[in-house]
């Protein structure tokens, strides 16, 4: 049997988490990301506070060398050792609310490996539904990407695609300290270690400093995004596309276009590390 089949066995799998939106928990976000957060209405939860419900809670005696839950327990043995946050799609049905008890339906969607300019990557995708006390809340794909071993690698990076700032309509500078970086792995009980353990980030996984959270900055975009638009779009998509490290200020930037909205996350030379798309 192939890996590819072998991987295959994992698809339909379901796991299920239940959680509430604490007051510590809001009061957590403001702190980790005001003043670049949407305005909403008194006790709504932000855009994208929903990252932070129901994470995994692996025990220490069940992680891998990444940090991660090991593999092989609701993901797949994929054998490709870096694991990063690809992407996904976020639909928007209805806000949270402070109080509000929710559940999180993860299903196990795909498992493909692909040929990418970097050498070899397999993408595992998960679909979640949120749901608060009215019903789902929130509808999202999320895309997990595995890397081959840094030093391993069969390919070549593209070059980093440039973009400029002044190009958007509203720009927010955020510095990515290893502070935001640690308050937010703590905010989702995230263990993955290339967000806090320089000596590995580098070492291990080869990136050139800490590496920031994809989440990190889909949160800062699809908040500047409800910012532009006057409300919470109803669907965001998001897509990395360059490691952004720690220890640098990085932009924010977004600008309505058409009837929608884009924005990216700019490094401190103008490489695009995320592109996104927003829908009313
Ligand atoms: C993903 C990398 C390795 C591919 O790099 P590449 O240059 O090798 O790929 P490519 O040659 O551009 O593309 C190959 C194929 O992959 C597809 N592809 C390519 N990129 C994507 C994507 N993002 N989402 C979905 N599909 C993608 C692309 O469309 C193509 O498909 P095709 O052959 O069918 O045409 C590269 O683009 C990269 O490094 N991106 C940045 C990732 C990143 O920084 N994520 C955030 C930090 S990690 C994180 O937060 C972690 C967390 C939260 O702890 C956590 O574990 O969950």
């Amino acid at each position: 049997m192939s890996i590819e089949q072998d991987l295959a066995a994992w698809i339909g799998r379901t796991r299920e988490g239940r959680d509430l939106v604490t007051p510590r928990l809001m009061a957590e976000f403001r702190a980790t990301f005001a003043p670049h957060l949407a305005p909403v209405a008194a006790g709504e939860a932000w855009p994208a506070l929903h990252w932070c419900l129901a994470p995994e809670t692996p025990a220490a005696d069940a992680l891998g060398p990444d940090g991660h839950a090991a593999k092989g327990g609701f993901l797949p043995p994929v054998p490709l050792p870096r694991r990063m946050w690809a992407g996904g799609e976020v639909e928007f049905l209805a806000p949270l609310r402070e109080g509000d008890a929710v559940t999180r339906v993860e299903t196990l969607r795909d498992v493909a490996f692909k040929e990418g300019r970097s050498g070899r990557l397999c993408f595992v995708t998960v679909d979640h539904v949120i749901a608060g006390p009215s019903g789902p809340a929130i509808r999202e794909r999320q895309d997990i990407v595995y890397r081959e071993a840094a030093g391993a690698q069969t390919g070549t990076a593209a070059a980093p695609e440039r973009d400029d700032p002044s190009a958007y309509g509203q720009v927010w500078t955020v510095p990515a300290t290893p502070t935001l970086l640690f308050r937010y792995s703590a905010m989702t009980f995230n263990g993955h270690r290339f967000h806090y353990d320089h000596p590995y980030a580098t070492g291990v996984e080869g990136y050139a400093d800490l590496v920031v959270h994809g989440p990190v900055q889909a949160t800062l975009l699809v908040n500047l995004a409800a910012t532009q638009l006057g409300r919470t779009p109803s669907r965001f998509t998001h897509r990395g596309q360059s490691p952004m490290t720690a220890n640098q200020t990085f932009s924010v930037c977004g600008r309505r276009s058409g009837d929608g909205w884009e924005g990216v996350t700019l490094d401190a030379q103008g490489r695009v590390c995320m592109r996104t798309r927003a829908f009313l």
